[in-house]
């Protein structure tokens, strides 16, 4: 992880994951997109066996295997996963929006109708690895929202089974229908249709850089939450930030990906370099070893700024998907960030609590898209129509305003709608 400063780390083109901008990625999808529309089910079967090496005779998960999976997994886990389970579903009730009424005046009557939509799709990443807490944060904000019928994909393992963790947790949270398939080909599914999956009114989830481009392209076709692609982890750390901590977090995003990103921005060089050696320490102790180093090599920067202010600044440019704020009172300093999916405060909030359980989502906005987007919530899984009531009289006391706008619109008809009501 190297050390840099500010300005060289701002001019650097490499400090971000490059892959999204990759037309060969973009024209791969494409591809792969157009297929799955012409051919479904079929070239979702070869799909399979080329990207994930396995040759599948149906898509759809049985009962059977889900019941086998239930033998699996451990109590512990079931435990775990309900605790966790609870947390998000108190986190997210607060996000919850009723349909609004504004009183009656003089015969008008406005509102907004809440409704949650009828399919939603939710991706659940599993090439490097599974991911069960993905079910929780995506299946629960929907069920809580009302949709009711929810659709998992996500890829088979080499055995052709999916990952009991993750068919456990669609299990207790009530998903309606599992497939095999993953990537830019699961996508398509989802927004187009096949034989086998239905089409979706919005796809959600995470995934890697061909999930995240695919979900790009099929976007106004179908609806999407956000892009939500590979990790990202900004360490803001003070001379008060345990470096030990730091590091271990800054390698907990790296692990996800090659093309995870781990930065690490601090007021003080010193603290930079402890950082640096425990990181380089801790890394040799971990499985995902090899990930780790080239998400490192590749995206991994500890960045040297002049001042606490300089470097929330950077906070705000970069955008992050997580954003740990290791300083002295971070509170004080909470306003200064504008653009951070996600914000942990202190030694003691490290990002893989948020990752399975303090109950805030952890499918959020990446490659800087938290300059414009938030995380995904109940609010996702909704749609808004407006009401509107006029009486007789409080349409006649309105009525020569509405036709001097029609009018100057050009717009006749619309003049003429409003006239043969007139009393
Ligand atoms: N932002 C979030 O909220 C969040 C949460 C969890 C995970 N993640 C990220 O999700 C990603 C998961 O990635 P993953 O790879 O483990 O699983 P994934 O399920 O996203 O991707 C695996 C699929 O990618 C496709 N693929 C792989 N190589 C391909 C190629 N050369 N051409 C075409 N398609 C190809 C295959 O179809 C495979 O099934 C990671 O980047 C992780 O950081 C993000
Ligand atoms: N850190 C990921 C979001 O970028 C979410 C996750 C799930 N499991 C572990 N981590
Ligand atoms: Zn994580």
């Amino acid at each position: 992880m190297r050390i840099i400063e500010k300005s060289a780390f701002l001019t650097d083109k490499n400090n971000r994951s490059s892959a999204y901008h990759s037309q060969t990625v973009r024209t791969r999808v494409a591809e792969i997109i157009s297929t799955v529309k012409e051919q479904g089910d079929s070239s979702l079967f070869t799909f399979t066996e080329q990207f994930d090496g396995v040759k599948l005779n149906e898509l759809r998960v049985n009962e059977q295997e889900i019941a086998e999976a239930r033998d699996v997994v451990g109590e512990d886990f079931i435990q775990a996963l309900q605790e966790a389970r609870r947390n998000i579903t108190a986190f997210h009730e607060s996000q919850k929006q009723p349909s609004w009424f504004m009183g009656e005046q003089n015969g008008v009557f406005l509102g907004q109708k809440i409704t949650p939509l009828d399919r939603v799709g939710v991706y659940v990443p599993g090439g490097k690895a599974a991911y069960p807490s993905t079910v929780l944060m995506n299946v629960i904000p929907a069920r809580l929202a009302g949709v009711p019928k929810i659709s998992i994909v996500t890829p088979p393992q080499a055995d052709g089974k999916i990952n009991p963790y993750v068919l456990v947790a669609a299990y207790e949270t009530g998903v309606d229908h599992i497939y095999k398939v993953g990537g830019a080909q699961a996508i398509a599914a989802l927004a187009y249709g096949t034989e086998s999956i239905a089409k979706v009114n919005k796809i959600v989830g995470p995934g890697n850089t061909y999930v995240a481009q695919a979900k790009k392209l099929v976007y106004g076709d179908v609806s999407i939450d956000m892009i939500a692609g590979p990790s990202e982890i900004c360490v803001v750390a003070d001379e008060t930030a345990n470096p030990q901590f730091a590091a271990a977090d800054l390698l907990s995003q790296a692990e996800h990906d090659e093309a995870a990103s781990a930065i690490c921005i601090t007021t003080s060089e010193e603290q930079g370099l402890t950082i640096q050696n425990e990181v380089n320490e801790q890394m040799n102790q971990l499985d995902r070893h090899d990930i780790i180093e080239k998400s490192l090599e590749k995206n991994g920067r500890i960045v040297v700024c002049k001042s606490l202010d300089e470097a929330l600044e950077l906070v705000n440019t970069i955008a992050p998907e997580h954003l740990q704020l290791m300083i002295k009172n971070p509170y004080d300093h909470l306003h200064m960030i504008r653009n951070a999916g996600a914000i942990f405060l202190g030694n003691y909030s490290p990002e893989a609590l948020g990752d399975y359980f303090a109950g805030p989502n952890h499918t959020l906005p990446t490659n800087g898209t938290a300059a414009f987007a938030s995380p995904l919530g109940v609010y996702d899984f909704v749609k808004k129509s407006s009401v509107i009531h006029y009486t007789e009289n409080a349409l006649s006391t309105a009525s020569e305003s509405i036709i001097t706008l029609a009018e100057a619109e050009g717009l006749t008809a619309h003049a003429n709608a409003i006239r043969v009501r007139k009393a």
